[in-house]
């Protein structure tokens, strides 16, 4: 199980910071939507040349110009891509052929889609899916969301979870094991908690001990 650390809503140099911090605690870096909003898709670029060693993972959450959008983040040093997995099959399939031929990854936001839309979407093998809890829905019921999802993610072997994950909710996800996500993208209860490098060291020590 991998760690996603979603950076959001700061500035480059201070999530260049957080990272420091957290480093040997986390997997993948996430260049979060709001990042690359403020600063441009040269915000991955910083971030590649300031971790080359590190997956980077770009938030485009693309909706539309798949190809170009995907091309962009890759060439900024991107090693996965997101497109909404309700935006238009085509254009999934062009983000889809782009990361092929970079030999990158994709990652699908499962935000909003439902069951036909998840069974469409499951052609994309090698792709992962992240089943997604918007921010202005946090306050959805995340175990009753996660049991609902289950009925439709069989057969989808590359899962991510995300929106709003702490300890206490990763926890409750091992116990009852309704679902067994590749990675878990964590925020705010890094990003913002007191001592950034203490709660990163948590999620990672749990995350040990779920893979045991
Ligand atoms: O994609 C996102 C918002 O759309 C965030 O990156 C994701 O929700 C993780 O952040 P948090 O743990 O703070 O919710």
């Amino acid at each position: 199980m991998k760690i996603q650390l979603a950076l959001d809503r700061i500035n480059i140099e201070s999530a260049i910071k957080i990272v420091e911090k957290v480093y040997d605690y986390i997997d993948i870096i996430e260049v979060g939507t709001s990042l690359i909003k403020d600063y441009g898709i040269s915000s991955v670029g910083k971030m590649r040349k300031q971790f080359p060693d590190k997956l980077i993972l770009a938030d485009l959450k693309t909706m539309d110009e798949g190809e170009y959008e995907f091309k962009t983040a890759y060439s900024a040093g991107a090693d996965i891509a997101t497109v909404m997995g309700v935006t238009p099959l085509n254009t999934i399939s062009l983000c889809y052929d782009v990361a092929q031929k970079y030999k990158k990854s994709i990652m699908i936001d499962l935000m909003e889609t439902n069951e036909s839309r998840i069974t469409n979407l499951k052609k994309f093998k090698e792709a992962i899916f992240c089943i997604h809890i918007a921010k202005d829905e946090i306050e959805k019921d995340f175990e009753s969301y996660f049991q609902k999802m289950k009925l439709y993610i069989s057969e989808l072997p590359h899962l991510a979870i995300a929106g709003g994950i702490n300890i206490e909710l990763l926890n409750k996800l091992n116990k009852t094991r309704i679902i067994k996500p590749e990675i878990v993208i964590i925020g705010s209860a890094i990003t913002k908690a007191f001592d950034m490098q203490k709660a990163a060291k948590e999620f990672y020590s749990l995350m040990q001990n779920i893979k045991k």
